[in-house]
């Protein structure tokens, strides 16, 4: 395809393609759960024994909660676990799931993951810039594609408000819930997985939801979603209908035959009931066969009843295994196995990006710039913060003498003002934990879409936190100290201070982000970086001394931000300077000699070196972890 051919005014012209019919056979899908960290025994079955067709069309997924539905809509869409899936599988189209086939296949999730600070048209903007390659796709093909969606969803009226966030009120929640449809639409695919569309919605948001996907699937889209307890108008939609009951399959066939399904097996609908709600009231046992009833007028038959209902719910898959319904569905689905047994085993090779790294690179790094500006309290508060703490030690240590000993005192004693500067850039970037912990589902959801790579992620929020939460305020902060307590006055002394600051600051940033890429909430990953940083103050040399106590422990002052920081900035401060003490000037290598600090010029940048060492493995390492998330459900 040409570029510059895809320029479309109607979204009609991108939904052409006709879906895949997805088939799977004898799913048996385990789960290992634990406890205290340790696995329990023996693995638990979601999902037993679990065949079906879907083909293009609108395809339910119904059943109680933990039925199993978003299990099974999981498992099609190739988002859990694989390992997981013991005995079965799942063809497209005949043709096992793939990386790519998860790629262009849509999933949506049941929580709208969108970006908060981002108009409904930016987010559906961000998705057609990364999902559609910018060799078939000019910009103004995806501003018309997106126009096109926004026109075909109804979104038009709230293109340009924002989604919202916890501080900002956005648009509603049908709204957020088209607009998390649109993202996934872009690519028009011809494949949608929906898991609980209408959850949380009111009900006439639901029905124009399903209208929605209705529409799709009237142009020749396989619509597969899981969904309980929809009302009537929403039901009558349904082409295909999958009922699930702890973990099995009770009915699967065609939407509009299930309640002949049914009333053949004995079940009798009341007048006006909802067909919906009758299966689910059948799966959960409050509906039971007509023969029954007549053991209900006594006791003995009210026990006898009890066992019956209990055992009904279980036979109820036995049934459907049995009937014709089934007989049918597991023939085809023989067939089609023995056509494609060579196929199935087929490797999943790494998914292909629609766009390239640097292109990923300038779009993510805009939405990250976005989402800072127009949610900048972080950025302030730092900035606030940083300039609070320069006044504060400016005041305290204001333009100290060169006469002793309050010259050294105040500059270097355990209480004096280098220590609290270092202090305070190593617990002043405690932020710095939040920043992978916040946006950690809508990593995992456009990470596993096919959006961007993890390096673009990881770099992009590197980059867009360094400069405005940690150096910017770091340079300012160091300018006011500095020249507030009456330091060196030779500018190369304050560019080698204010560069000390930074690294040091620098070093616990990369800690936090290795905590923050490690571990999922925000209670745990205080704990985690409280330790380390507690430990390279005791052990940094300037608290206790090593060797008189815990002489096998004193190798921890290596990796000590405290001990470089305070070594670099009392060599550039001391070195050169002049001091005195009752007529006596004394020089400050003097004392640096005496705290055993080298002083020479690699004595001064090896400190430099080090801290640039921690940053580097700390960043490594916490891209190792991000790498590392699990991306299953
Ligand atoms: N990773 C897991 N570990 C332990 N149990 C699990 C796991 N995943 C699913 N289950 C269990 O499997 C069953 C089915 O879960 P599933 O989420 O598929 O149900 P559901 O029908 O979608 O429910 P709901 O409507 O509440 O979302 C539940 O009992 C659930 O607790």
């Amino acid at each position: 395809m040409a570029k510059g051919e895809q320029i479309v005014c109607s979204a009609e012209e991108y939904f052409q393609e006709r879906g895949p019919t997805v088939k799977f056979s004898h799913l048996h899908y385990f789960v290992q759960e634990t406890r205290f960290c340790r696995k329990i025994d023996p693995e638990k079955c979601i999902l037993k024994d679990v065949s079906g067709i879907m083909r293009p069309g609108m395809n339910a997924i119904m059943g109680a909660t933990g039925s199993g539905k978003t299990s099974l809509l999981d498992v099609l869409a190739g988002r859990k676990d694989p390992a997981g899936l013991r005995i079965g599988s799942v063809l497209v189209d005949g043709r096992a799931v793939t990386s790519e086939l998860r790629l262009s296949s849509a999933y949506v999730v049941q929580d709208d993951i969108l970006m908060g600070t981002l108009t409904v048209k930016e987010n559906l903007l961000f998705s057609a810039n990364l999902r559609l390659n910018p060799k078939l796709y000019t910009t103004t093909d995806k501003h018309s594609r997106v126009a096109a969606i926004i026109q075909d969803l109804g979104l038009a009226d709230c293109a340009n408000t924002k989604i919202g966030t916890e501080f900002l009120r956005g648009v509603s929640g049908g709204e957020r819930k088209r607009c998390s449809i649109g993202m996934e639409l872009i690519t028009s695919p011809s494949l949608l997985f929906l898991d609980e569309p209408t959850t949380g919605l009111d009900s006439n948001t639901a029905n124009c939801i399903i209208n929605l996907l209705h529409k799709l699937s009237r142009r020749g889209k396989t619509v597969i979603f899981s969904i309980h307890q929809p009302r009537y108008s929403i039901f009558k939609q349904f082409d295909h209908l999958t009922l699930m009951h702890k973990g099995e399959v009770v009915y699967a066939g065609a939407a509009d035959y299930a309640l002949d399904y049914f009333t053949n097996l004995g079940y009798q609908i009341d007048a006006f009931n909802n067909p919906a709600d009758f299966f689910m009231d059948i799966t959960n046992g409050e509906i039971i066969i007509s023969h029954y009833l007549f053991f209900c007028t006594t006791f003995c038959s009210f026990m006898l009843l009890c066992l019956s209902t209990a055992e009904c719910q279980n036979e109820l898959a036995t049934k459907y295994q049995e009937s014709e319904l089934c007989q049918k569905v597991l023939e085809e689905l023989n067939h089609m196995n023995q056509r494609t047994d060579g196929e199935v085993k087929s490797h999943d090779e790494a998914a292909k990006y629609a766009t390239s790294f640097l292109y990923q690179m300038r779009v993510v790094c805009n939405r990250t710039m976005l989402n800072i500006l127009r949610n900048p309290q972080t950025s302030y508060a730092q900035l606030a913060l940083n300039i609070f703490f320069a006044i504060l030690v400016g005041l305290i240590y204001y333009q100290i003498p060169m006469t002793l000993p309050e010259a050294l005192q105040n500059r270097y004693c355990m209480s004096g003002a280098f220590f609290f500067l270092i202090i305070n850039m190593v617990f002043g970037n405690l932020s710095a934990v939040e920043l992978f912990i916040k946006e950690r589902a809508i990593f995992i959801h456009e990470n596993s879409s096919g959006y961007y790579r993890t390096s673009v992620y990881f770099l992009s929020k590197i980059f867009a936190d360094l400069l405005p939460n940690r150096i910017i305020p770091i340079i300012v902060f160091s300018a006011i100290a500095y020249y507030m307590m009456g330091l060196k006055p030779a500018f190369e002394a304050f560019v080698c201070f204010a560069l000390t600051m930074c690294l040091v600051s620098l070093a616990g940033v990369s800690l936090a982000f290795l905590v923050s890429a490690s571990v999922s909430s925000f209670a745990m990953a205080n704990i985690l970086i409280a330790l380390p940083f507690v430990f390279m103050m005791v052990f940094g040399g300037y608290l206790v001394n090593l060797n008189a106590m815990l002489s096998w422990l004193s190798w921890l002052k290596w990796i000590s931000i405290f001990r470089y920081g305070l070594d670099a900035t009392f060599i550039n401060e001391l070195k050169g300077q002049l001091f005195y003490n009752n007529g006596t000037i004394l020089p400050g290598e003097i004392f640096l000699k005496a705290q055993g600090i080298d002083y020479s010029m690699w004595g001064f940048w090896q400190n430099q070196v080090a801290l640039l060492g921690i940053i580097t493995v700390c960043m490594f390492l916490a891209y190792v972890q991000l790498r590392r998330i699990n991306r299953w459900k």
